[in-house]
């Protein structure tokens, strides 16, 4: 079977990225860059990762007018990630476009509302809507745009899934019972988000910050 998790490599340092991913590389599904570590070390970095084998989830969550999120992503393709991310407020148009600039066999996903993101937040933004009705809309919007699929958290992708039962579904913000939650706000467990509908699921800090990655990677394997 296909592994879920995907570790996020949330550092800037290649060598600790590319250590932690030689301990778990047998456990995982896919290694997650994200700005952090592509803000340190480029192109360049990525393909040392994928050196690994893994497929690359490159988390650049773009978000800025069409024109400029297209050719950005024109700019990444010689990295051909199997995922990337872009936020789903950008719109309709900025979808399409980043899909169209996305190389064959990337899947472009759209990060609704931020699992770092309650209520409350998004109140104070100017958002009506909680969370779970937030991340419904986007979903609608997102496959109207024709990309793959969204980022949610655990909480929205049973609704998500519903309204968009082809789409690919990227839970961040997990974490195994009794975890440490940090700055996530809506969590849910590994065994849990995957029965909701996660098609895999984002982990970092559970994994990357234990004592060892490789013995906190197989115990939260060992629950799916
Ligand atoms: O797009 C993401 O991956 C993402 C979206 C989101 O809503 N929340 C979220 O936490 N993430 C990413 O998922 C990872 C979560 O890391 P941990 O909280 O350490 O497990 C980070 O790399 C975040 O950038």
């Amino acid at each position: 079977m296909t592994r879920p998790i995907y570790v996020a490599l949330d550092t800037p340092d290649l060598e600790r990225a590319k250590a932690i991913a030689a301990r778990v590389k047998n456990h995982v599904g896919g290694l997650k860059l994200g700005l952090e570590f592509f803000c340190a070390n480029g192109h360049a970095g990525v393909r040392e990762m994928a050196a690994y084998g893994l497929p690359i989830f490159l988390d650049l969550k773009l978000h800025d007018i069409p024109n400029t999120v297209a050719k950005a992503v024109q700019s990444l393709s010689p990295l051909k990630p199997a995922i990337l991310t872009i936020h789903a407020s950008g719109g309709r148009a900025m979808m399409e476009d980043a899909k169209a600039a996305a190389p064959a066999g990337t899947k472009v996903v759209a990060v609704t509302v931020l699992t770092s993101l309650d209520g409350t937040d998004l109140a104070s933004i100017g958002l009506a809507d909680d969370p779970h009705a937030q991340v419904v809309r986007l979903a609608g919007l997102a496959r109207d745009a024709g990309i793959d699929g969204i980022v949610c958290s655990g909480n929205e992708v049973a609704a998500a899934r519903k309204a968009w039962p082809g789409g690919f579904f990227v839970v961040p913000g997990v974490r195994p019972a009794g975890g440490d939650i940090g700055d996530q706000k809506r969590v849910m467990t590994p065994r849990a988000a995957l029965d909701a509908g996660a098609s895999i699921l984002v982990i970092g800090r559970p994994i990357t910050a234990a004592e060892d990655s490789d013995t906190a990677a197989r115990a939260i394997e060992a629950t799916l």
